[in-house]
Order: structure tokens, then sequence, then C-alpha cells
């Protein structure tokens, strides 16, 4: 599902997110590994204040493994813990806990001093549309989504999914709007498929998508239209990979609405490789 968001929708969720963040010990923001500036909320520090947070890469089964790299480096030297995983297969999440404990540790620490019983770890997931929060509460619940009932003082029910004997996660995620405020990030969004096509313009999208990788991965492209030497020119180049890929109309011209389909299909089912959109220097 796509959210189209308005000042009000904004407003609502930030609203919502805050109600959750008084129930937790500690919260996950789950950004895309391939985005992990463009998909992230542009208010979140705010949004989450002092709250202990993991930022979770997600989707890094698809992300330029260097560029990850570069990123946990990134969100490390910045005093941020940030990790690595894949949702659908499960990788990295045995860290999420672990990390979270040490995080957490003086906190624990203080209420096993003060003769407290031990309790699990409260968490929750946040997050913009479609990063994957579904799909990670239901790896981290084994999808034998265990409600363990409701929290009582406040005025909505919120339900507990457990997550093993030391954590429990809210059964709804936080869902937090991405940045709006350049074009390119809206690009980046829609490439990934965070925008519904519906409301995009497709070919801007692959003019951006073709002028990027020219950019930063030219043999990737090369390799995968067989094309020798890239022109400089990104109409030439979308024409040259329509005649390639045999996107043409009857009258034998160039189907541009075909071409824009191959390449923005090739980039978000990682024919055209491994990608990242963001890079950390941008945001030095
Ligand atoms: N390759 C890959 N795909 C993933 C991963 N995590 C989630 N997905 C896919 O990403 C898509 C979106 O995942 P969801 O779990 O529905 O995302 P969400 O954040 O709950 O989405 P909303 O309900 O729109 O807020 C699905 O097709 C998932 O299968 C991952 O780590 N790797």
């Amino acid at each position: 599902m796509t959210i189209q968001w308005f000042p009000g929708h904004m407003a609502k969720a930030r609203r919502e997110v805050t109600e959750k963040l008084k129930l937790i010990d500690i919260v996950f923001e789950l950004v895309d590994a391939r985005l992990p500036l463009s998909s992230r909320n542009p208010m979140i520090d705010e949004i989450i204040g002092q709250k202990p947070r993991i930022i979770l890469l997600n989707k890094a089964d698809m992300a330029d493994h260097e560029r990850t790299e570069q990123w946990l480096a990134f969100f490390r030297e910045r005093g941020m813990t940030a990790l690595a995983i894949n949702s659908q297969a499960g990788n990295g999440l045995q860290m999420i806990l672990k990390t979270a404990k040490h995080l957490l540790k003086e906190k624990l620490d203080r209420m096993k001093a003060r003769g407290m019983k031990p309790r699990a770890i409260r968490a929750l997931i946040v997050g913009i549309p479609n990063v994957g929060k579904s799909t990670l509460i239901n790896r981290l619940a084994k999808r034998n989504i265990a409600k363990t009932g409701n929290t009582p003082g406040v005025t909505k029910a919120q339900q507990w999914i457990k997550v093993g004997k030391e954590m429990e996660l809210l059964d709804t995620p936080g869902i937090l709007w991405p940045k709006f405020e350049d074009e390119a990030v809206g690009y980046k969004l829609a490439l990934t498929g965070a925008i519904k096509d519906t409301i995009i313009n497709l070919q801007e999208v692959a003019i951006y998508a073709l002028k990027f990788l020219q950019a930063h991965y030219p043999e990737r492209l090369k390799e995968r239209y067989g094309i020798d030497q890239l022109p400089d020119d990104i109409v030439e180049l979308l024409d040259d990979i329509g005649a390639k890929r045999g996107c043409l109309t009857s009258g034998g011209q160039i189907n541009y609405d075909k071409a824009t389909e191959v390449i923005i299909r090739d980039v978000r089912t990682e024919r055209l490789g491994k990608l990242t959109f963001d890079f950390p220097e941008e945001e030095e």
C-alpha cells in the first residue's frame, strides 16, 4: 500500500508514533538499504527524541554491498547504531536482540538493582511504506504471531507480539512519511517501488535511472544491454536500449513506454545488479 501524504496525515502519523513511544524501550527504524537516506523520515530524530534506536538497513540483499558497508560506517561514526538485514530471508536478525540488549544494558541493570522482575524488552518498528515492516515483524515472530495481551492504561488497546522470551514487539508498526524535498528522492523512491507507479511519470523515472547508472554503474548498463560505448546523451541511450531490447512501435520507431518499463523492471528485479542509490558523501 502506498499512502499519499498530506499535512493532516503527517500530523496524525506523528501523533500515533509518539503515543506508541511511551510504551516501548527501543525503536527499530527500518530503512531501505538501497536508499538509507531517501527512505528515512526527515523528522525522525525529532520524533524519536532520546529513545534508544537501532537503524535497520533492510533489503540489504538488493543493495550494493560495498555501499552498505559505507553506510554502516557512516551511521557508526555519528554515534548511531545500524545493522544490515534481509527480513525476507531472515539474515542478520539474530543481531537485533543482541544489539538491543547491549544498548539497553544500563536500563536493564538498573531495573535489576531495584529488585524489579526481569521483563521482555519492548520494541516498536517504524518506517516509511513498503520498507519491509510487516515482513520483519512476521520474521521475528517466526510467523507464529503470539499476542501477549493488552497493555493497561492506554486508550487504544495495544497488542504485543512475542519474539522469544526476551523481546516483545508492538503488533502495528509506526508508519512514517518519506522525504519530499527534492525530486531525486521521489525518483529513487519510485525506482525501488516505494511510490505507486500510477502516481508518477515513469518515463522521468527511467531517465533518472539511466543518468544515475551512467554516472555510477556504467559497466552494468553496458553489460546488460550489450552497448560497448555509452552515448553521453540520455535520450540516445534510451534509443539504443529500446532498439537492443526490441521496444519498437509497429512503424519501427522506439516505443518509449516499453523501453521505460524494461529499464524500471531491470532495476527492480536486480537484472542490473545490486544497486544503492544514496551515497554517504551526499549527506556530508
Ligand atoms: N529482497 C527483499 N525484499 C524484502 C525484504 N523485506 C521485505 N521485502 C519485500 O518488500 C515488500 C514490502 O514489504 P512489507 O513487509 O509489506 O512492507 P511494509 O513496510 O510493511 O509496507 P506497508 O504495509 O506499505 O507499510 C514485500 O514485497 C516484501 O516481500 C528484504 O529484506 N529483502
